[in-house]
């Protein structure tokens, strides 16, 4: 016979801790209410035919919220064969106000109190026997967390299912609620004896979703009349009142509390300096410095580089030993190899040349270096060559000057060195990287060119760009899962809500916000934290806004080509993304898709406790795993197609594999040329910039490259100079406000996707972040072009309706303002 056990209590009272232990599974277990928001199903251990049920918490079986629908729903009609009442022994009073509700389901209930040990500690006493007599349904004592007691409770529970034995609400109210409650239960059909209580008393409380649960509903009006009147207060609250009152009445007798309940328990004593009302922001302040130190800058900052240049780039030393010793070698190599290089330039002399070509495949460092010295023999000390160096990340160039003397200086270190670069492996255990032992192994093999372009810029580029976020995107979750098994994340999201209710956005929308400056794909992971699922959306729709470390260097590329290295460039980013954060909360939670039931910030804070190490990485490895396996499937594909429509094209009618300077006949290309005419709104409606945005969708970093092939191929003119002439100031920054409002890259959109859980969802984040960088950008230019003379046009009058609308949809009166005052902070 198969049984099933529904586990029901208030928020955080242990519910998915005792499921994983009753059932082996690896729920997720959370020190702040609302963490479960779905119903799970498990086998119980030690016996498979009994099911067991973990449900969301709720605080009563009136439903306000999804997760209280989801749990009422489920123990009306799906009826467990018995309940497992959860309650939290330290909270037992406010706890029992739910138990009363179940007990008049008419099904077997075995009420489990669980937290003891805490309750132990504390001194305080529960007896146990009187309050199973007052309640009607046997009490066990458990802790979930140290597994004492599960077993009993799990079996008795499977005993009372196996005899029917249905629990009989023995708790009473006052005579002339009684009596009204009996005069509704005589007036109800078609319900079960047992069941009455429960529809009776919702009839009264008025509550408007029960009569989907009934086939005929009686008219109780009168009886609510009667009840109003004699109580002079609205049917729900004499109830609930009633219920306080019976707990009140037995609880004296049932519980003592050591401290005679005034004592101020360490919980207590925590909140008073953490959330006091000065302290408050500056201690959040601290510890969420910390945090995004370790985890973005420091730690996280060094496992992101050694995962993406080490392990997914050219590789790494073991442990870090031999690093500096090779950095420093090589920069000196290197820097007296340019001087020469440039020198040779200068003299123009072919022989020369090829004799110092390190690439070239007869290359003959003796021979090398000859020549370098009898070259240099020639030069007097006060001739002076200009050569070009260009920054790897930004491609800022930079004009630097040597003369004679230095070229002798560098001369001897190229003999030092014996014309050839030093060799990482001379340093250290060196490690080569995925792509570049891949690279070697595609050599030997002889590989064909498009399965090696496949292999390395298609599939080894996009599990890098995945796998390379995971170690920081762990470190962070391990900080989060602490604060949130401890208890700090619910009072950060009290301190906080304040503040960022008034854009429609949680108090929880801080973190996400903050690790999304370092990179939005843990920032988009963090807010898993909002319980609330209006909030939790809004946030994964804006929280890339914020520019993230990728997005840098190509901002930096547009301050330098395009504004000659301006510094408000960069600030102006931060600025326009959390500009467009809070105006797209402000705007979005008064649409429909954002409107519905005002949710009530209800939040208890619930007592401070050091997680296990168990659960924190449990918690961070079920994230981080989902991360991987959700994100990488989709960036995987999307890397492969970009890989594929940029390296491929027609050359002369031949369709074909393109090298990298050839971009300009690929598929992407062509593609570009199609649709760049988009953005003539916005003043970069050229191909270069639509492929260079859509290649940033792989990576933002991306973009920085594209550009530099793109406008990199005119001689003479450097990559710089050459965007300069294309844009303008105002359409350079249209180009740099698009890119970075809009989509995020392939990783980041793969975070959305999967937090968002739901494809419409998803559609919607990216649909609406393009639609708001695209017209944030047509504003720009069309304002722009206005003030800097270009006259007035029909773009004008477009971008002056755009912001017409945008101010009206900022500024319109919120239509559930008056029930939602919660919200809007009015
Ligand atoms: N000290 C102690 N802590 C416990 C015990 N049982 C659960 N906890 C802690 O209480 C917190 C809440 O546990 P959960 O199992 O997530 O609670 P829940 O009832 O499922 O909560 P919701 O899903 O939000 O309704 C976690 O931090 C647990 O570690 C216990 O017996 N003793
Ligand atoms: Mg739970």
């Amino acid at each position: 016979m198969s049984i099933k056990i529904a586990l029901a209590g208030n928020p955080n009272c242990g519910k998915t801790t005792l499921f994983n232990a009753l059932t082996g599974s690896n729920q997720f277990v959370g020190n702040w209410p609302g963490v479960t928001v779905e119903k799970k199903e498990g086998k119980l251990k030690w016996d498979k035919e009994v099911t067991i049920m973990d449900l969301p918490g709720i605080y009563s079986l009136s439903p306000y919220t999804l997760e209280e629908v989801v749990a009422r729903n489920y123990l009306i009609t799906d009826r467990p064969d018995a309940i497992l009442n959860i309650v939290d022994g330290t909270n037992i009073e406010r706890n029992l106000y739910l138990s009363t509700q179940i007990m008049e389901l008419g099904i077997p209930v075995v009420m489990a109190i669980n937290m003891m040990d805490l309750v132990r500690k504390s001194g305080d006493q529960i007896n146990v026997d009187k309050l199973s007599k007052k309640l009607g349904c046997p009490v066990v004592e458990i802790s979930a967390l140290k597994g004492d007691g599960i077993k009993e409770a799990a079996n008795k529970a499977v005993e009372l299912a196996k005899k029917k034995a249905l629990t009989k609400p023995v708790h009473e109210f006052s005579k002339d609620a009684e009596e009204i409650i009996a005069a509704v239960e005589s007036k109800l059909t078609g319900i079960k004896e047992e069941q009455k209580r429960f529809f009776a008393i919702k009839l009264l409380e008025k509550d408007d979703k029960i009569a989907a649960q009934m086939k005929s509903v009686p008219d109780v009006s009168d009886e609510i009349r009667r009840m109003e009147d004699a109580f002079d207060d609205d049917t729900e609250s004499i109830i609930t009142n009633e219920r306080y009152t019976y707990i009140s009445s037995i609880i004296g007798d049932c519980c003592q509390k050591a401290s005679g309940g005034k004592k101020l328990t360490l919980s207590d004593k925590i909140d008073r300096i953490v959330t006091n009302r000065f302290l408050a922001l500056p201690i959040f302040a601290v510890i969420m410095y910390i945090v995004y130190y370790v985890s973005v800058t420091t730690v996280g900052g060094i496992a992101t580089d050694w995962a993406n240049d080490g392990v997914f780039g050219d590789g790494w030393y073991l442990a870090g030993i031999g690093r500096s010793a090779y950095e420093e070698d090589a920069g000196e190599y290197g820097d007296a190899e340019t001087i020469i290089n440039a020198f040779v330039d200068e003299s123009g002399d072919e022989d020369l040349a090829a004799a110092v070509d390190a690439e070239s495949e007869d290359y003959d460092p003796a021979a090398a270096i000859e020549a370098v010295k009898a070259y240099a023999a020639t030069v007097a000390d006060d001739a002076e060559v200009t050569y070009v160096v260009q920054d790897e990340e930004t491609m800022a160039e930079e004009d630097e000057t040597a003369n004679g003397a230095d070229l002798k200086a560098a001369v001897e270190v190229y003999e030092k060195w014996n014309a050839t670069a030093p060799d990482n492996a001379d340093y250290g255990i060196w490690i080569p990287g995925i792509p570049a032992f891949l690279e070697s192994a595609l050599d030997a093999a002889n590989c064909a060119d498009w399965l090696r372009g496949l292999i390395m810029d298609g599939i080894v580029a996009g599990v890098g760009a995945v796998l390379g976020f995971v170690p920081q995107i762990l470190i962070l979750f391990i900080f989060l899962a602490f604060l949130e098994g401890c208890g700090y994340m619910a009072r950060i999201a009290f301190i906080m809500d304040r503040i960022f209710r008034k854009f429609g956005l949680s108090g929880k929308s801080f973190i996400p916000m903050l690790i999304g400056s370092g990179c939005g794909v843990p920032g988009i992971m963090a807010s898993r934290t909002i319980e609330n699922d209006r909030d939790r959306k809004m946030t994964i729709m804006t929280t890339t806004f914020i520019p993230c470390g990728a997005k840098l260097p190509f901002i930096a590329m547009v301050a330098g080509a395009i504004f000659g290295g301006a510094s408000w460039v960069a600030p102006s980013a931060y600025f326009l993304g959390i500009a467009a954060i809070i105006c797209s909360g402000i705007i979005l939670k008064k649409t429909k898709l954002f409107a519905g039931d005002p949710a009530p910030f209800v939040m208890e804070l619930p007592a401070y406790h050091l997680p296990t190490v168990g659960s924190v990485l449990r918690s961070m490895w079920e994230r981080g795993w989902s991360f991987i396996k959700k994100a990488g499937t989709i960036i995987l594909l999307s890397t492969i197609v970009i890989w594929f429509t940029t390296y491929f094209g027609f050359v002369d009618g031949a369709f074909q594999m393109l090298s990298e300077d050839q971009i300009d006949y690929s598929i992407l290309a062509t593609i570009g040329k199609a649709i760049s005419w988009i953005f003539i709104p916005q003043g970069f409606g050229n191909w270069q910039a639509t492929v260079a945005s859509v290649t940033g969708l792989v990576a933002k970093e991306n973009i920085v490259g594209t550009m530099g092939i793109l406008y990199g191929g005119q001689e003479g003119v450097s990559v710089y100079a050459a965007m300069a002439a294309s844009f303008t100031a105002v359409s350079g920054y249209a180009f740099l406000a698009f890119n970075l409002l809009c989509a995020p890259c392939f990783a980041a959109m793969g975070a959305i996707k999967r937090e968002m859980n739901n494809t419409k969802w998803f559609w919607i984040a990216i649909g609406y972040q393009c639609g708001f960088a695209y017209l944030v950008a047509l504003v720009i230019n069309q304002i722009g072009r206005l003030f800097t003379g270009a006259g007035f046009g029909i773009g004008t009058v477009v971008a002056i309706v755009i912001i017409i609308a945008f101010i009206y949809l900022l500024f319109r009166p919120y239509k559930e303002s008056e029930t939602l005052q919660v919200a809007t902070g009015k």
